[in-house]
C-alpha cells in the first residue's frame, strides 16, 4: 500500500484534563505521531469538552499535529478560530455540512489546516465519496467505531465494512478509526485498512501506554506495509 503511513493518535478526551501539556508530551514522548483532540458543543453529541482557547494554550507546549475532530452542529463557525489557535487538522462530520461542505472544505484549507470529514455509525459510507472525489477533497476520512460523543464506549465491527470500501476506492487516502480501539479490536481496523488509529481508555487506561501506542502501530504496519 502506497502512500499511507500509520498515524497513532491518542485520544486527548481521556486524559487528565488539569494536565493537559504534560500529558501531550507524555504521548508525543512515547511515540505517538499525532494528538487527537475532541471538540464537542452540547448540541450535536450530548456532551461539552474544549475548544479553541483550550488548543491555543496547549499550542504554546507542544508542536505536535493536533488533529481537532469537530462534534458540532455549526462547523463553519469554528474554522477560524481553531486556525488561530493551532490547529492541525480540521474534521466535520458529514452530517452537518450536506449543504455546504464545499465552502467549509475551501475555508479550511485556506487557513492552512488539512481537512477531514468524519461520518457516525448510522451514516452511509457513500455520503463521503463526492467529499473525497471532488476537485477541492478532503484529505483524510474519520470513519467513528462508536456513537461520537464518549470515550470508553465498544467497538462496533460492522463499520469495518465502510472502512474496507474507502480503502478499496481510494488506496493512498488517510482512514481514520475512532472508538473502542485498543489491544484487542486494531487488527480488524488494520486488516480492514484504517492508518489512523484514534485510541482514547486503551492508551490512557494502560499501565504502560508507550507499549499500546507500539502494538497500534506495529498491527498497522503488518496489515498494510507502506512500501
Ligand atoms: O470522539 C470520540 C468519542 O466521541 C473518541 O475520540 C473517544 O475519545 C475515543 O475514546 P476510546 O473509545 O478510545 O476510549
Amino acid at each position: 500500500m502506497v502512500g499511507v503511513s500509520p498515524k497513532i493518535a491518542p485520544s486527548m478526551l481521556s486524559s487528565d484534563f488539569a494536565n493537559l501539556a504534560a500529558e501531550a508530551k507524555r504521548m508525543i514522548d512515547l511515540g505517538a505521531n499525532w494528538l487527537h483532540m475532541d471538540i464537542m458543543d452540547g448540541h450535536f453529541v450530548p456532551n461539552l469538552t474544549i475548544g479553541a482557547p483550550v488548543i491555543e494554550r496547549l499550542r504554546k507546549h507542544t508542536n505536535a499535529y493536533l488533529d481537532c475532530h469537530l462534534m458540532v452542529t455549526n462547523p463553519m463557525d469554528y474554522v477560524d478560530q481553531m486556525a488561530k489557535a493551532g490547529a492541525s487538522g480540521f474534521t466535520f462530520h458529514v452530517e452537518v455540512a450536506k449543504e455546504n461542505w464545499q465552502e467549509l472544505v475551501k475555508k479550511i484549507k485556506s487557513t492552512g489546516m488539512r481537512p477531514g470529514v468524519a461520518l457516525k455509525p448510522g451514516t452511509p459510507v457513500e455520503q463521503v465519496y463526492p467529499l473525497v472525489e471532488g476537485t477541492n477533497p478532503v484529505e483524510m476520512v474519520l470513519v467513528m467505531t462508536v456513537e461520537p460523543g464518549f470515550g470508553g464506549q465498544k467497538f462496533m465491527p460492522n463499520m469495518m465494512d465502510k472502512v474496507r470500501a474507502l480503502r478499496n476506492k481510494y488506496p493512498t487516502l488517510d482512514i481514520e478509526v475512532d472508538g473502542g480501539l485498543g489491544p484487542s479490536t486494531i487488527d480488524a481496523a488494520a486488516a480492514a485498512g484504517a492508518n489512523c488509529i484514534v485510541a482514547g481508555s486503551s492508551v490512557f487506561g494502560a499501565p504502560e501506554p508507550g507499549d499500546v501506542i507500539s502494538l497500534l502501530r506495529a498491527s498497522v504496519e503488518k496489515a498494510q506495509p507502506s512500501t
